[in-house]
């Protein structure tokens, strides 16, 4: 494969597939890739490290013409796991054909193709070695509009399985549980999706915004990123509702500094993910107090970790460590993960699980798949919202909660 710096400015959404974009973005930067040279398909409790272990295989016999050296340069799959162990959803990692890409102001375009022959030294076919042409612009077009409707868990039956996880936390079964629910709906439309993940990248720019193998949304969580030994991550936990006028909007970010039922449900998501991490960091700073996150729709408390690699783990191997975290799971996780997935009552496929890209080089930038659906090749979307149950939380609340994190996708599909 070979990788070239190009003049480019211009945004990489319009060059995505119409049909099937592949997409990972924030503030305009990102990747974007076209075509599927390979794909790595897995499941069951071993997902991530099966994954991760084809791809060190993938990426040492690559032969790389990389003229650009940055992370997101060279050899690149776009990835998408279930949330979990029993999920009958496949996890994926898809190598493009071609990647376009842009960082710290810089472009580049990589062209990947697969060896036919048995030589190894045919890695870089002649058609590799071309310099990548990427694809015009699209004319911009209407989102498809989806008409979204509960799926299996029905808002009454959301709000019971609720009350039932603050029973069980009052009775010392648990400390914390996520629960969520669903919106199904269908997509009819032959114009595909990249009008959708245009329309949540605009509304949505500082998420990191993703269309992998039908997943598609607009994340504010960093569940891991590795960047030349550099480790960081974004802990998100604990929401309250944007106010009317200026004032109420400041005010309500300052109840969700000082909520304690906030700043328990944050401070069991950092632990998880702090005490994931570390084993692997020879240093590992969390900021000190958690922060308000403004998105367009809602707050959240964040706190930032930030880290240097201490084991050489790639980026898949952080992701394995660290999946799935008490943002979407729960304290402590094994019962967690038996009380949602009793209590919710549904597969959450890929939702909550981790989506991103990783390098040849173990580099990578993955997110916790929130704020998502998963559109399936007969057209039906499915999109998941939940909300982190601790011991004082409200169903009628917790209910609110999951329209105010439905509104991305749904907006982004036309409602
Ligand atoms: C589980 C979700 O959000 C998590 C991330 C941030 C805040 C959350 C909360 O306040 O409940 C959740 O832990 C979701 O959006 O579906």
């Amino acid at each position: 494969m070979r990788t070239v710096a190009v003049d480019e400015t211009e945004p990489l959404i319009p060059r995505a597939d119409p049909r099937n974009p592949l997409v990972w973005l924030r503030r305009g930067e990102g990747v974007v890739g076209l075509g599927e040279v390979l794909r790595i398909e897995s499941s069951g409790p071993t997902r991530v490290e099966d994954a991760a272990a084809a791809w060190t295989e993938l990426a040492a016999h690559a032969d790389v013409d990389d003229r650009v050296g940055l992370p997101g340069t060279g050899l690149v799959a776009f990835g998408a796991f279930a949330f979990a162990d029993e999920s009958a959803a496949t996890s994926v990692l898809l190598v493009p054909e071609i990647v376009m890409g842009r960082r710290d102001g810089r472009a580049w375009v990589t062209r990947i193709s697969l060896a036919t022959g048995d030589d190894e030294a045919q890695d870089v076919s002649d058609e590799a070695s071309e310099d990548p042409v990427i694809p015009e612009p699209a004319p911009r077009r209407k989102v498809p509009r989806v008409t979204f409707a509960p799926g299996s868990v029905t808002p009454d039956a959301y709000e019971a399985a609720v009350a039932e996880a603050v029973r069980r936390i009052d009775a010392g079964d648990l400390s914390k549980v996520v629960l969520a629910r669903q919106l199904v709906g269908e997509l009819h439309e032959d114009d595909g999706l990249r009008a959708t993940i245009n329309r949540l990248a605009e509304d949505y720019p500082d998420t990191w915004v993703f269309a992998v193998d039908g997943l598609i949304g607009a994340s504010p969580e960093t569940l891991v990123r590795v960047d030349h030994g550099q480790v960081s991550a974004r802990v998100l936990a604990g929401t309250t509702a944007r106010g009317a006028g200026e004032a109420s909007d400041r005010e309500r970010a300052a109840q969700l500094l000082e909520s304690p039922k906030n700043r328990e449900e944050h401070a069991l998501a950092v632990a998880s993910a702090v005490s994931t991490l570390e084993p692997h960091t020879a240093r590992l700073d969390a900021s000190p107090e958690p922060f308000t996150l403004q998105l367009p729709n809602l707050w959240h408390l964040a706190t930032d970790l930030k880290g240097t690699l201490g084991d050489g783990s790639t980026a898949l191997d952080l992701v394995r460590a660290v999946h799935p975290t008490a943002a979407v799971a729960g304290t402590p996780r094994k019962v967690a993960l038996a009380t949602l997935a009793e209590l919710e009552g549904f597969d959450r496929g890929r939702y909550a699980g981790p989506v991103g890209w990783v390098d040849g080089d173990g580099d990578g930038e993955w997110a916790i798949a929130l704020r998502c659906a998963q559109v399936d090749a007969d057209g039906t979307v499915t999109a998941y919202a939940g909300c982190g149950i601790v011991h004082d939380s409200a169903p009628a609340a917790e209910l609110a909660e999951t329209v105010m994190k439905f509104q991305p996708i749904v907006e982004a599909f036309g409602g």
